[in-house]
């Protein structure tokens, strides 16, 4: 499902250098990656997703090669994956059903205000959005902003989902809620999921395969001193 071999080192601003060094392969449905501040964990999913180019190495999903050095490397709209970032990174200047529909339509002009597309009343409708479809997100919950965010994402019909820090803008209660209906889902469509996370309940919540990032490396066991914050 999951098959990554790559490396990339990157010199940061004061000189020092941070080497990414991934080798995951597995059939997992969910993969769950946990580890401290500036371990790599952003760095990994944006290689991933296509946004960030490694010096060598592989990246297939479901049996498809997304990158392979040097020959291939397919564009991040090519990868056909779900890309779920910390912030939800909505347009705020584009309502709840223009924003969804932005998970389809793809170009130069943003989707009208007034277009009806089956498929995207069929998402507001599955995450519960009907009643803020005309809203901004400025004006939404937190909640709300992840739905719309899944909402988007799981409408392009992705290969994989990608997740960074999905809950972390949410309190308690909502996270435990969104937790369970992320899991439901993941389990609906079948999706592989990637999450990457420092919290150990979004680990334990998913029933997922994890592992521990730790100076750009990937561990199956925690480090002896992890504290993920
Ligand atoms: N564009 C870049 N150029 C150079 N170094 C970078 C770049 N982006 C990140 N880094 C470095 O790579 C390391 C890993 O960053 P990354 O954002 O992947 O961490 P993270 O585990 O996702 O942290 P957090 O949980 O805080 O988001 C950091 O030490 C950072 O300084």
């Amino acid at each position: 499902m999951l098959d990554f071999n790559f490396q990339k080192t990157l010199q940061r601003t004061d000189g020092s250098q941070f080497t990414l060094d991934i080798r995951l392969c597995t059939q997992a449905p969910r993969t769950v990656i946990m580890g401290a501040s500036g371990s790599g964990k952003s760095l990994m999913l944006k290689a991933i997703a296509g946004l960030l180019t490694p010096t060598q190495g592989h990246i297939i999903v479901n049996g498809v090669p997304l990158f392979q050095a040097p020959d291939l490397n397919l564009s991040p709209q090519q990868r056909k994956l779900a890309y779920v970032f910390q912030d939800y990174a909505l347009f705020p200047h584009l309502n709840v059903r223009q924003n969804i529909a932005c998970g389809i339509q793809h170009g130069l002009f943003n989707p009208r205000k007034s277009s009806r597309d089956t498929e995207v009343e069929h998402w507001l409708t599955a995450m519960q959005l009907n009643a803020v479809a005309e809203q901004y997100p400025a004006h939404l919950s937190g909640g709300q902003r992840q739905r719309v965010a899944l909402a988007r994402a799981l409408i392009a019909r992705p290969s994989a989902i990608l997740l960074d820090e999905p809950f972390s803008a949410l309190d308690t209660q909502l996270r435990a809620q969104m937790r369970t209906e992320l899991a439901n889902w993941q389990y609906q469509l079948n999706l592989p999921m990637l999450l990457i996370t420092h919290d150990p309940e979004d680990a334990a919540a998913f029933d997922a395969q994890i592992w521990h990032m730790d100076n750009g490396h990937l561990y199956s066991a925690p480090p002896s001193s992890s504290h993920y914050e």
